[in-house]
Order: structure tokens, then C-alpha cells, then sequence
């Protein structure tokens, strides 16, 4: 009854009658009919985001191009730095707009997939702030993206719930919530549901468009105190990216008829070019930005990535690549110099533990490493975390109420960092030190077929041996295994010298599968989509030029095209 197919094909059916979306000239919708999904895909809410996409298509396509660019200068031996142009923003005496008092107290942010109940339990938590992602925690399947818009309007006006039938709960939204941010997918992602002028729409336009068009309206009158709606940007490379969603902002202000800079958003800082480019993006943004973060786990896949030619800048075991390693201390603490600089929020990042449900000691060691990170945070300059578990709320709010300089709900004022703006090309770009191990290798092939089947199956973020894995966690373990396998690295860490060849690496792969069917059961095994992982993740890690993305590539797979309309037999 469906066709399924990498885009750019229908599967002809024969129905008697359909329904569809009303759609405006251009656009053509191919996933699939529902009527839940028909309030969010409304013609003038589709014509917005068909506006968007003409006006910025041009803009898009040549950052992409930029970045290829870049990348192809990396690759021939350059290393990424500060630009020499733009040395009179970095040094030119300048501050964002003020905070909006609606989210001046960010002390604990949690994140988490667009999901109905996740949604609930999110902003019931406790924390300050929600960042609900369409990004790392999302796998972006049409039925994915369209509920979570939903979900999101239900939210934004109060009405969102949720019956838990098996449990026979009802979840409903309590008197007190956390701030709403929504993270769309990076500029890289096409949505190939949407066709507007025979072409794939732009991935994070479809997010931040219809999210937009759907509750600015109750977001400013309930949420946001007269501002906002609010937003996490990702993965971008370049300053000219923040300007290009800076015009996204100004033509959505000017479209919903409110004042420039009612919108407001924190940039993730997760590319290794991006943080060479902090004040840039901070100026390209003033008048619409609340902070920058960091995101510390597509920051170390953005290291691999930009030095995947360099042999002589290899990973050791992730495990090893924390934020005390130079690099990252230095990222952390420069990005909270610019922020405090220009007036903004220094947001840390995500803590990779979660609770352990059947096990107190183990428990408490993994809350406890937690509280370590966000002392290590809150005591350099931060002026709020990221946190992945409602469980982790409480430790992570006391660890930032008790250790804040200052009386204001943020640092801003209080932990200028002037030391910081000593750190230079060299601290950023320090070779991260430590050993690498089998256990390293085979770790990354275990948690990247296990991340990859979960996301082929609808599912973004996943707990695998106690930690969180997502888009980000998963891109370090592909991009390891690239690299070790392009040079052959030697597994220093095990005294043996052994070197990681195919064939190691084939051998790993056999019985880290054996193991995880193990571990999940023949039953789910046979069930989930296991082997088509392995076969993506694998091709991925032994392919001799490095894909860009993993989710990129894997994004075929979960591309369900329908025929117009379906049918109402
Ligand atoms: C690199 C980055 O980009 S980080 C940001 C992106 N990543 C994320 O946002 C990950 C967010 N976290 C998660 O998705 C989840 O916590 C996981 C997948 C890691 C673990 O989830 P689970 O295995 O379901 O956890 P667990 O079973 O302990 O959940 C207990 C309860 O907490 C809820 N819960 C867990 N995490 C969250 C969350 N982040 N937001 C809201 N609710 C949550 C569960 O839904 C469950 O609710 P219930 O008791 O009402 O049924
Ligand atoms: O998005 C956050 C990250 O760490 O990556
Ligand atoms: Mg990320």
C-alpha cells in the first residue's frame, strides 16, 4: 500500500479516493496523510515555509558549498583558525541584547526527542528550561517530525497529554514548567517529505517554520513573556550560517508582524571551525541571540572529521576524550569569556550518565560523576548545564544553586574569565592525549550498530551500558573507527601492537554482533534492524572517503514516500 523509496519515486497505487494536504503552488507533500499531521501542514503554514526556502534555497546551497571548501583545505593540510578579516568583531567593543527575563535562569536545562510523553515529563522536571530536539535525539521519520510538531502545539497551549494505557497513567502538564527551546536539524538535512519547486525542503526550515508559524503567537503570550519563541541552533561551521538564520528570524518577525529580536536563540558550539568563529556568530546574531553552548559531543566528531587527513591528530579511546583534556577545557573556557563578553549566557553541555535503575553503588557513581562535571562547569563560568534524565535534575540544580558566583540567576556579570582571552590557536587545537585499545574498538562498533539499528527504527536517543547515546556519541564512534582503520593505527593501550586493519576490524564486527544478540535476545535481534545497521555502520567505517554525516547517509532508509493523499477506503 506504500511505496517506499529513497526520495525521488512514488510507488503508483490504485485507490478510489484520497485525501491530502492542501497545498500551495510548488510544493509537493510525499509523506504520508493524517489528519493530526493536516493541523500542523496547513496551507498557509506550508506556503511560510515555501517562502523561506525560495528566499534562503541560494544562501544554503552556497554554505554548503563554503564548507566543502573548507573541508578540502583542511584535507590538504591547513588547520582551521581565527580569521584575519573578521579581527574587528573579535576585538571591537560590542555586546548582544539583553537577556529576556523569561529565560535569564538557565541553571538546568533538559533535552530530549520530541516525544508526547517525554515532552511532559521534560517540562514537569524541574529544570529551568526544555530544549525538545529534532536533532541528536531525533531520528526524523516522517511519522517522528510530524507528531512532534504536535506535540509541540499541544504543549505550547497548555493542552498537551498523554494516557499510558499499559500503566494506565495519564500525564498532564503541571502549574509550573520549564522554558520551552526547540532545536531544529542542522542546515545539512534535506526533508524529503516536503518537495517545494521539485526539490527536497530544507530540513531545519520545515522544523523551525512550522514550529514557528504554529505558536508564536501562545508561545509570547504564555512562555516567553513577550519574546520568543526560543531556539538551540546546531552544527553550523560558519558565521555566514548564523546570518543566514539571523534573515531566517528577521522574515519570520516581520511575517507574524512582531518586533526584531523577539525571537532569541543559543548557538551550539560543536564544530571545531565554529569555535574560531565565536564572536562572529554572536554578532551575526545580537539582536537575537541568548547565549552559545557547548556541545561537547559533536565538538570532539567535528575534531575527527575536520583532521580525518591528518594522521598525525588521531583519537584516543573516546572514553579518554573528557573535558579536562586541553582542547576542551580551552573551548569551554574561551566560549565562556566571548559569551560573558558580549553579554550572554556560557551554557555547558551533556554529562553522558544517566541513572541506574537495578543498581544503588553504580547509581551513585554515575551521579556522582555528573555532580563532577557540572562543579567543573558552574566553577569555571557556566551559567547553566544540560542535563538528559529527569533523575538528573536535582543533583545538577544544587551542584549550580550552591556554587554560582554572584546573586543574579546567571554569571554573566560575575565570571568575566579575562584569563581566557589568552587561549589561542594552539590550546584549541591540542592534540587530545591518551591510549587506544580494543576495547576502544570494539566499544565504538558495539554502541554504533546498536545507536544505528535503534535510529533505523524510529528511535534517537537510546540508553546502551548505562550512558546516553545520540546522533553526536554515535558520529565519534563511526569517525574513530574511520580513522584507526585509515592508518592503521596501533592499539598502543594494550602492550600488544596490534595494528587495526579489514581484517580485525571485519573479525570485531562478527563478534561484537554475536555479543549484542546476546545481550538483546535472539527474539529482538531477529526483530530489530540489526543487520542493516551493522551493513551501514560497517560500510560507513571502512569507506575511503569519510561520509559527512552518518545520519545523512542513513537518512534513505527512513524515507517513506506515499502516494498523493491516502486512501479513505
Ligand atoms: C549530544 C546531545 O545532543 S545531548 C542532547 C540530545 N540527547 C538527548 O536529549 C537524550 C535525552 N535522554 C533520553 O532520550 C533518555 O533519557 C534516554 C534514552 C537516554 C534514557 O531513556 P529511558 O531508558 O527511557 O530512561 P528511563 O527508563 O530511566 O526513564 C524513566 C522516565 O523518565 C523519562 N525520561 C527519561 N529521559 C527523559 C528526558 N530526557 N526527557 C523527558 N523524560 C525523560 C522516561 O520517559 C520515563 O518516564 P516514565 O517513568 O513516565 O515512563
Ligand atoms: O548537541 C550536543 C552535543 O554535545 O553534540
Ligand atoms: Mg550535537
Amino acid at each position: 500500500m506504500m511505496g517506499i523509496g529513497s526520495y525521488g519515486y512514488n510507488v503508483p497505487i490504485s485507490h478510489k479516493m484520497f485525501v491530502g494536504y492542501d497545498v500551495p503552488e510548488g510544493v509537493d507533500i510525499r509523506g504520508r496523510y493524517d489528519e493530526d499531521y493536516a493541523r500542523i501542514l496547513t496551507k498557509d503554514a506550508i506556503q511560510f515555509v515555501a517562502e523561506l526556502q525560495r528566499e534562503f534555497r541560494n544562501h544554503i546551497n552556497y554554505a554548503m558549498e563554503c564548507r566543502k571548501e573548507a573541508k578540502m583545505k583542511y584535507n590538504s593540510g591547513a588547520l582551521p583558525g581565527f580569521d584575519p578579516v573578521t579581527r574587528y568583531i573579535r576585538e571591537g567593543e560590542w555586546t548582544c541584547a539583553p537577556v529576556p527575563p523569561a529565560v535569564a535562569d538557565r541553571k538546568v536545562e533538559i533535552t530530549g526527542p520530541v516525544e508526547r510523553k517525554m515532552i511532559i515529563n521534560a517540562l514537569n522536571s524541574g529544570a529551568k528550561v526544555f530544549m525538545a530536539d529534532f536533532e541528536d535525539a531525533l531520528s526524523p521519520s516522517w511519522e517522528n517530525l510530524m507528531s512532534g510538531q504536535v506535540n509541540l502545539k499541544d504543549a505550547v497551549n497548555g493542552t498537551i497529554s498523554f494516557h499510558d494505557k499499559a500503566r494506565n497513567r495519564v500525564y498532564k502538564l503541571n502549574d509550573q514548567t520549564a522554558k520551552l527551546f526547540v532545536r531544529p536539524r542542522g542546515w545539512h538535512l534535506p526533508e524529503a517529505h516536503i518537495f517545494i519547486d521539485g526539490e527536497p525542503a530544507t530540513g531545519c526550515l520545515v522544523d523551525f517554520g512550522l514550529y514557528f508559524f504554529h505558536n508564536f503567537a501562545a508561545f509570547r503570550r504564555t512562555q516567553g513573556q513577550g519574546y520568543g519563541p526560543f531556539f538551540y541552533l546546531p552544527k553550523m561551521e560558519h558565521s555566514r550560517e548564523a546570518k543566514m538564520w539571523n534573515s531566517v528570524f528577521e522574515r519570520a518577525e516581520k511575517m507574524a508582524g512582531i518586533e526584531r529580536g523577539s525571537i532569541r536563540a543559543t548557538v551550539l558550539i560543536e564544530t571545531l571551525p565554529a569555535v574560531f568563529q565565536m564572536d562572529e556568530i554572536l554578532y551575526e546574531l545580537r539582536d537575537h541571540s541568548v547565549g552559545l553552548n557547548c556541545g561537547r559531543w559533536d565538538y570532539i566528531f567535528s575534531y575527527v572529521k575536520t583532521f580525518q587527513a591528518h594522521p598525525d591528530r588521531l583519537l584516543p579511546d573516546r572514553v579518554l576524550v573528557g573535558m579536562t583534556q586541553h582542547f576542551m577545557k580551552s573551548y569551554s573556557d574561551r566560549l565562556i569569556w566571548t559569551c560573558h563578553r558580549r553579554g550572554v549566557h556560557a551554557m555547558g553541555g551533556m554529562a553522558a550518565q544517566i541513572p541506574i535503575r537495578d543498581d544503588p553503588a553504580a547509581n551513585e557513581a554515575a551521579l556522582e560523576l555528573v555532580r563532577k562535571d557540572k562543579l567543573r562547569e558552574v566553577k569555571a563560568g557556566h551559567d547553566g548545564t544540560w542535563a538528559a534524565h529527569p533523575g538528573l535534575i536535582p543533583a545538577c540544580l544544587e551542584v549550580f544553586n550552591n556554587n554560582m558566583q554572584g546573586n543574579a540567576p546567571h554569571q554573566i556579570q560575575s565570571m568575566k574569565r579575562e584569563d581566557a582571552a589568552f587561549i589561542n590557536e594552539e590550546d584549541l587545537l591540542q592534540i587530545p592525549r591518551g591510549v587506544r585499545t580494543m576495547d576502544g574498538l570494539r566499544l565504538n562498533t558495539r554502541v554504533g550498530i546498536q545507536y544505528s539499528a535503534a535510529w533505523l527504527t524510529g528511535t534517537g536517543s537510546v540508553p546502551l551500558y548505562n550512558l546516553m547515546e545520540d546522533a553526536a556519541t554515535a558520529e565519534i564512534s563511526r569517525v574513530q573507527n574511520w580513522q584507526w582503520l585509515k592508518y592503521g593505527v596501533e592499539l598502543d593501550g594494550d602492550g600488544l601492537g596490534v595494528k587495526v586493519t579489514l581484517d580485525l576490524f571485519g573479525r570485531v564486527v562478527e563478534e561484537e554482533m554475536a555479543r549484542i544478540e546476546r545481550e538483546v535476545g535472539k527474539e529482538k535481534f531477529k526483530k530489530g534492524m540489526y543487520k542493516e545497521a551493522c551493513k551501514i555502520f560497517t560500510r560507513q567505517c571502512t569507506a575511503p572517503t569519510l561520509d559527512d554525516f552518518l545520519t545523512l547517509n542513513a537518512y534513505n532508509n527512513i524515507v517513506i514516500h506515499h502516494p498523493k493523499g491516502s486512501s479513505r477506503l
